[in-house]
């Protein structure tokens, strides 16, 4: 079943285009983290999501309904700039959103704070940045809901915080949850997304499970050789890209199979051979860089 579900859906803010015809699917179980550059549309999409902004164009469906406010209650979210009030502590802000939420119950929220460290007796205008997040991240979990949908979550968790809370999403979505996620921390979505959506410009211009996208990527093969071998007799082999000579050496940057590459280096007098294989940043850089060419 898709948790998520967007037709179409854009967002413009006066001349400014911020999401152009988007169609997500999330579905139930699922953890989908949506990369892009500064500027991109991932917290526009965000909020699209959660109905704090309205689409100009296009439609959104959760759990297969309508956005209304029984669904919303089923919804966690972390924003991006989280907004608390100085003077409470972090229990009172917690029993605050409880209210609102109908939801008095602080057992999740207690036990989630514990794990992260966060100490729930002080007042939130003297926590750290860190521990602002980890009582936003608290809040978004604490009336255990069905979906959760996080800006950034991992900005500025200590990498003990972030591990801890990598954990507690994956029991939670072994629990039945789902999450989308926005994030710069390409590291966090490559270990914890199980599909990822590239935003470009307010369109969507990937969207694959990691290790698809690694398979598919451009990824740097160097030939050593015993002799002085041309580039040019690597060009023009299915998948080879670019192929560059620096003395005996021969850098290729191929994508797919690489078996026609290797035989044909193999009828060289061949020393060594390394592969430099893709991560999601590289991934990552390629996509926004082809992007700017065009540009
Ligand atoms: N309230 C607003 N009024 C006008 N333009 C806006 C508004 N909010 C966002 N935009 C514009 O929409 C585009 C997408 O912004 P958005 O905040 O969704 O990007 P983002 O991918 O979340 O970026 P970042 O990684 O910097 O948080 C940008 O060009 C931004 O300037």
């Amino acid at each position: 079943m898709n948790v998520i579900s967007t037709r179409q859906l854009a967002k413009r803010y006066g001349k400014t285009t911020a999401l152009r015809d988007l169609n997500l699917e999330v579905r139930q179980g699922e953890v989908y983290g949506l990369l892009g550059p500064n500027g991109a549309g991932k917290t526009t999409t965000l909020r699209l999501l959660i109905d704090v902004i309205r689409p100009t164009r296009g439609s959104i469906t959760l759990f297969g309904e309508p956005m209304s406010p029984r669904l919303r209650g089923r919804i966690g979210y972390l924003p991006g700039e989280l907004v608390l009030y100085d003077r409470l502590t972090g229990a009172d802000y917690l029993r605050f959103c409880g209210a609102l939420r109908d939801h008095a119950d602080l057992g999740e929220a207690t036990t989630l704070a514990k794990r992260l460290d966060l100490d729930l007796d002080r007042r939130t205008g003297e926590l750290s940045k860190g521990n602002r997040q980890k009582l936003g991240l608290v809040q978004a979990f604490a009336h255990r809901p069905d979906l959760v949908i996080l800006d950034e979550p991992a900005s500025g968790l200590d990498p003990l915080a972030q591990r801890e809370f990598h954990a507690y999403l994956r029991e939670y979505i072994d629990g039945g949850g789902t999450a989308l996620f926005s994030s710069h921390v390409l590291s966090e979505v490559e270990h914890v997304a199980d599909r990822v959506g590239i935003l470009l410009a307010g369109s969507l211009v990937v969207e694959d499970t990691v290790a698809s996208l690694k398979a598919n990527a451009l990824r740097e093969l160097t030939f050593t050789f015993a002799e002085e071998v041309a580039a040019a007799t690597f060009s023009g082999i299915p998948g080879v890209q670019s192929a560059q000579a620096n003395g005996q050496e021969v850098r290729c940057r191929v994508t797919g199979a690489v078996g026609e590459l290797v035989r044909t280096a193999a009828r060289f007098p061949l020393v060594n051979v390394t592969s430099h294989e893709p991560d999601l940043e590289d991934i990552f850089v390629h996509y926004t860089e082809e992007r700017g060419d065009d540009d």
